[in-house]
C-alpha cells in the first residue's frame, strides 16, 4: 500500500512528503522493522521509539511517523518520508486500520472491561456465539483464537497494529464476530482507537493497577471510555453490572448508547436479574429474568462470580441476535476457562484449585466460594503478589487471604525486577494486620509442594494468582512454570508416598 494512502487516513500535524514508497508493514517496535516498514515512533514510560529511527532506516524502513516535534525538526526527510503526529498510538491505530484495509468494519465487536471477570466473560460470550455457528475472533489474556486457530496472547489487549492484523486475519478466515477484553491500559493508551464496539460489557471495578492509574477515579475513567467509544462511535448496546459501586459512572458514560442493560443479582428491576441461585461444587443453577423472557440457566461453572459472568455473557449473546432458548441450552455445556477455579485431580481426597485471583477482591470471592464448598474442612491458601505492579494491593491481598483461610503460604508470583522477599514481606504485613500468620516460601514450586503436604483429606487448597500462566518472571527472564503441572507433580509424589506408607494418609 502506498505511503500517501496511509497518510491520508492518519491525523498528522505536518509531513515531509518527498517520495511515495510502497509500505509493506506497520511496526511500532524498532526490532520488528524491516525493508518497506512504516515505523511509528512513540514515547513510552520506559523507552522512546524516536531514539531508534536511525536504526530502523538502516534496516530499510520506508517511512516514519513520529510523535516528537524535536525529532521531526531534525529528521532528514530525503531518506524517507516523515509525518509528525500529536498522539503516537492514535496514529499507529489509524495507519494500521488503513494498512489492513479496515477489517474492523466487517466484524461486530463485543468488548469486555472491568477489574475481574473479563477473560471469563469473553470466553463465555465467544463460546455462546461459536455454538450458534458464528465464526469468531477471541482476544484476551489466556489466548487468542482466530476462527478456531489458537495463538499465544502477549497482552490482554494488544497494540493497535497487532489488533488490526488479527482483525484482518479473522475476516479473511470468515469471522463475523470479535469478542475481546479491553484492559484499562489499552483504553487509556488508545490501543483500541478506531475499533467500533457493538456490545460493551462492564464487569466490576475494584483495586488493581494503581501503579499505572494513580487513583480509583482515574482507573474508573479509563474503563468508562469503553462506553464513550475510543476513536469510534459509542457502542450500540451497553451491559453494566448494576451491583457494582461504579455502575453509575459506567451508566453515565453509556448515556449515548442506543440500549443500556443492567444485570444484577440484587435488583429485581434490572434488565437481567439472576435469582434463586443454587451453587454447588458441580455447577450453578439460577433463574434469569430478561427482556426476552424468563429462563432457568444451568452451567458447569461454579461460584457466585460466575453467575455474574454468565448473566453478562448471555446478555451479550442476546444483544448479538441469538435467541434465549439457544443461549440457555448452550450455557449448560460451557467449558470452564483454563486457570479459573481449575481443579487438579488427585486420589488424596484433596480439592486443589488453581485460580487467577490476583487482587484482594478476587481472592475474597474465591476464598468465600472455597469456604462454602469446604463445609467443616479447612481452606489452605497459597498466593504471591506481582512485582512492578500496584504495591498497595499487596497488604490488602494478605488481609483477604488471612480472613478467608485457615492456613496461608506466601510465595512468589512474577517478582519481575523486584526482590521477592520484599514483596512477600509486604503481603505478610497484611496477613498479620488481619490477626493471622503465614509461612513464606519464596520458591513457588517448593511452596506448592509444602502447602499440599500440609493439607489433610477433605481440605481445599487454593493456589492463587497465576491461573493459566505458563511462566514465572524474575530477574529479567521468564522461565517455564505452570501451577497445574507443578501441583499435579507434587500430588503424584504424595500419592506415591501414601501408597508406600499408608500412615501418610
Ligand atoms: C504500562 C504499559 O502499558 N506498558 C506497555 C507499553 O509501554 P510504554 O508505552 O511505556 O512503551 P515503552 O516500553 O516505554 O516503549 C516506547 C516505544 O518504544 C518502542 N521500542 C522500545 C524498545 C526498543 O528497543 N525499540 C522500540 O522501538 C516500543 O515498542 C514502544 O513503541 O507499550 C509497550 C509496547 O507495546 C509494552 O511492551 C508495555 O507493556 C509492558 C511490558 C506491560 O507490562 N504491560 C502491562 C501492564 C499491560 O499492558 N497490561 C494490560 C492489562 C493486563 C490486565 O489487567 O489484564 C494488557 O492489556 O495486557
Ligand atoms: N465477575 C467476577 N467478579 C469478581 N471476581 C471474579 C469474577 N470473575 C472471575 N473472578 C475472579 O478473578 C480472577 C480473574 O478472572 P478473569 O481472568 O476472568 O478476569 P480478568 O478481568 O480477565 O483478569 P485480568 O485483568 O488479570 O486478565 C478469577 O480467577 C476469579 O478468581
Ligand atoms: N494482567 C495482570 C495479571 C497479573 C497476574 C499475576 N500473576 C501477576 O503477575 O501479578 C497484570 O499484568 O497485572
Ligand atoms: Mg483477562
Amino acid at each position: 500500500m502506498l505511503w500517501s494512502h496511509i497518510l491520508r487516513e492518519t491525523t498528522a500535524l505536518a509531513s515531509n512528503p518527498g517520495s511515495d514508497p510502497n509500505i509493506t508493514d506497520v511496526v511500532y517496535d524498532s526490532r520488528q522493522a524491516g525493508a518497506g516498514s512504516l515505523f511509528v515512533a512513540m514515547r513510552g514510560g520506559t523507552a522512546d521509539g524516536n531514539r531508534y529511527i536511525r536504526q530502523v532506516r538502516q534496516q530499510g524502513a520506508a517511512a516514519v511517523i513520529t510523535d516528537s516535534r524535536e525529532t521531526f525538526a531534525f529528521l532528514d526527510s530525503s531518506e524517507s518520508p516523515v509525518a509528525l503526529v500529536e498522539h503516537g498510538r492514535r496514529a499507529l491505530a489509524q495507519a494500521s486500520a488503513a494498512f489492513f484495509a479496515h477489517p474492523e468494519r466487517q466484524l461486530a465487536t463485543t468488548a469486555v472491561t472491568g477489574t475481574n471477570g473479563k477473560t471469563t466473560t469473553a470466553f463465555l460470550t465467544e463460546a455462546l456465539l461459536a455454538r450458534a455457528e458464528r465464526t469468531t475472533l477471541l482476544l484476551g489474556t489466556v489466548e487468542t483464537r482466530v476462527a478456531g486457530r489458537v495463538l499465544e496472547s502477549k497482552h490482554t489487549t494488544p497494540e493497535a497494529r497487532d489488533l488490526y492484523a488479527l482483525f484482518r486475519q479473522a475476516v479473511d478466515a470468515g469471522a463475523t464476530e470479535a469478542v475481546m477484553e479491553m484492559s484499562s491500559h489499552a483504553l487509556d493508551q488508545e490501543r483500541v482507537f478506531g475499533i467500533p464496539v457493538d456490545v460493551a460489557i462492564f464487569t466490576n471495578l475494584t483495586q488493581d493497577h494503581l501503579d499505572y492509574h494513580g487513583t480509583m477515579d482515574s482507573y474508573a475513567a479509563a474503563k468508562a471510555r469503553l462506553f464513550q467509544g475510543v476513536g469510534a462511535p459509542p457502542p450500540r448496546v451497553a451491559i453494566v453490572n448494576a451491583d457494582d459501586a461504579y455502575s453509575s459512572t459506567m451508566l453515565a458514560a453509556a448515556a449515548p448508547c442506543q440500549t443500556t442493560w443492567r444485570y444484577s443479582l440484587q435488583d429485581r428491576a434490572a434488565d437481567f436479574f439472576a435469582t434463586d441461585l443454587r451453587l454447588s461444587a458441580d455447577g450453578t443453577r439460577f433463574a434469569l429474568q430478561s427482556p426476552f423472557g424468563e429462563a432457568l440457566v444451568t452451567s458447569p461453572l461454579v461460584g457466585r462470580v460466575n453467575v455474574y459472568n454468565l448473566a453478562a455473557a448471555i446478555a451479550a449473546a442476546l444483544a448479538r441476535g441469538l435467541d434465549l432458548d439457544t443461549v440457555v441450552a448452550s450455557a449448560a455445556e460451557l467449558a470452564p476457562v483454563p486457570g479459573r477455579f481449575e481443579s487438579v485431580a488427585n486420589t488424596l481426597g484433596l480439592t486443589v484449585l488453581v485460580d487467577y485471583a490476583h487482587t484482594d477482591d478476587a481472592l475474597t470471592n474465591v476464598l468465600n466460594l472455597a469456604r462454602e464448598l469446604a463445609g467443616n474442612a479447612r481452606v489452605l491458601t497459597l498466593f504471591g503478589c506481582g512485582g512492578d505492579r500496584d504495591r498497595t494491593k499487596r497488604p490488602k491481598m494478605g488481609r483477604a487471604a488471612a480472613l478467608g483461610s485457615d492456613l496461608v503460604v506466601i510465595t512468589s508470583d512474577n517478582p519481575r525486577s523486584e526482590d521477592p522477599a520484599t514483596i512477600a514481606a509486604e503481603a505478610l504485613q497484611g496477613v498479620r494486620e488481619a490477626g493471622g500468620d503465614a509461612e513464606v516460601v519464596l520458591d513457588r514450586a517448593a511452596a506448592i509442594a509444602h502447602i499440599l503436604r500440609l493439607a489433610r483429606k477433605g481440605d481445599i487448597v487454593i493456589l492463587a494468582g497465576k491461573g493459566h500462566e505458563k511462566t514465572q518472571t524474575a530477574n529479567g527472564s521468564s522461565l517455564p512454570f505452570d501451577d497445574v503441572a507443578v501441583a499435579a507433580a507434587a500430588l503424584r509424589t504424595l500419592e506415591h508416598e501414601q501408597q508406600k506408607d499408608p500412615r501418610h494418609a
